[in-house]
């Protein structure tokens, strides 16, 4: 990997792009094609192409791509996603891109690329099953976790990386889109008129805002572990056998129950969807009955990988103490119920919705669904502390 940095900033064309590629020797072939092929929110993607070569080059805009300039963001983002990269290739090589080329005042990132896979979401859309996505993703929160927590980092170090990840611009988007908007008669939200009902019927429930509220708060103020930030089911490329973790801009160290809870909210977004995308009944059964598999699996894999790795490399002396490990279990849990409920909740009625649930063209299904998630989302904060257990979370998602 090399790191070189230009001297001013400019956003790439295609050829730009490819030149950036050829010049650096990333392809050894003379005859490139690129195209711009970023379908996020925020960056611009370019795929370059060779005949047997291609590397993607993701460069950061100054402003959020899906509102435009008027909405301004920090070009360190870039950096902050190729480091987190760089130090989930340190603990998980296997589930992240290999970061090839960075540039720190360009704001981009050269990396492998992932086109054999396929984007989760869209796979999940298309009723496809993934068997090692829950358990590679349970390995990658609990890995990248442990290894910036204080149990395992010293004391100095965690504060070095604490600083190093700060994400103020990003976090904010977070605080707001998923923890406050959706909450409140906000402009930045996005639903049909006739979801006004139910939507109004959140804004004025007191004990959700309340514990939304108290989220927010952890979300705020708990520098626990380094986090991806953005774990949603766009975030992870999946094949039969490959699971590759990309698009961490997001990173900063936050609760340990973040990371898992969007994962699973998106997972049970899409369960909720195969209403509608798995239209024969036995074979939706057989798809929602595999998504909930892979919620409790994620959710094992990570509490066993965490646990296991506290047990036999945690530095911190009260490791050995009794309940430690299993108080933070519990607290981690139970805030990644009420995260995953606040992640529903913005994912149906704030900005920045799924294709799982918009895609549904008959209007009528996909109100319907969404009426489901956001009374699947609204109990889940309310009453996350009697979750106790991931099978009484995937039973919610079942009876919603
Ligand atoms: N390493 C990669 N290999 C292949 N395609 C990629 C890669 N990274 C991103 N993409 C494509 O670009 C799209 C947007 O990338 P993403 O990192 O999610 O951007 P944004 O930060 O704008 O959300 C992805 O959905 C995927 O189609
Ligand atoms: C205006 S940012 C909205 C939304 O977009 C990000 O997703 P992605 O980068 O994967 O497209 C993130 O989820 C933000 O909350």
């Amino acid at each position: 990997m090399t790191t070189a940095a230009k001297a001013e900033y400019k956003a790439l064309t295609n050829e730009e792009a490819e030149a950036l590629v050829k010049n650096l020797g990333l392809i050894s072939e003379t005859e490139l094609s690129v195209s711009e092929i970023g379908d996020g929110n925020l960056n611009l993607v370019f795929k370059v192409t060779g005949v047997n070569e291609s590397v993607i080059v993701k460069q950061a805009l100054p402003y959020a791509k899906v509102v435009g300039e008027s909405w301004p963001l920090t070009l360190d983002r870039a950096r902050i996603e190729s480091d987190a990269l760089i130090h989930a290739a340190k603990y998980v090589p296997h589930l992240v891109p290999k970061v090839l080329y960075t540039d720190s005042i360009l704001a981009v990132t050269i990396m492998e690329d992932l086109s054999s896979h396929t984007i989760a979401r869209k796979g999940l859309i298309e009723s496809n099953a993934y068997a090692l996505l829950a358990r590679d993703i349970g390995i990658f929160a609990a890995r990248t976790a442990f290894y910036t927590s204080d149990f395992y980092l010293h004391p100095f170090e965690k504060k070095r990386l604490v600083q190093s990840f700060s994400n103020p611009e990003l976090c904010k988007i977070t605080e707001d889109l998923v923890f406050t908007d959706p909450f409140f008669d906000h402009e930045t939200n996005d639903f049909p008129e006739e979801l006004r009902p139910d939507v109004e019927q959140l804004w004025s429930d007191a004990e959700l805002c309340r514990e939304a509220g108290l989220l927010k708060y952890q979300f705020l103020t708990q520098a626990e572990v380094l986090l991806h930030g953005d774990l949603h089911t766009g975030s992870i490329f999946v094949k039969e056998d490959s699971t590759k973790v990309i698009d961490p801009e997001f990173a900063f160290f936050g609760p340990l129950g973040f990371d898992i809870g969007q994962f699973i909210a998106n997972i049970a977004l899409n369960y909720l969807s195969q209403h509608h995308h798995s239209q024969e009944p036995f074979n939706r059964k057989e798809t929602q009955d595999k998504l909930l598999k892979t919620i409790e699996e994620t959710w094992k894999t990570f509490e066993n990988e965490f646990s296991r790795l506290f047990r036999e490399e945690s530095t911190e002396p009260f490791a050995g103490t009794d309940g430690v490990l299993e108080n933070l279990l519990e607290k981690t849990f139970t805030d990644a119920i009420g995260f995953a409920g606040c992640e529903i909740i913005r994912r149906t009625i704030g900005l920045a919705h799924v294709a799982d649930l918009d895609s549904i063209s008959c209007s009528d299904v996909q109100h319907y669904l969404k009426r489901k998630a956001l009374k699947l989302g609204a109990s889940l904060i309310k009453t996350r502390s009697s979750v106790t257990t991931i099978e009484q979370f995937t039973s919610r998602v079942r009876g919603a």
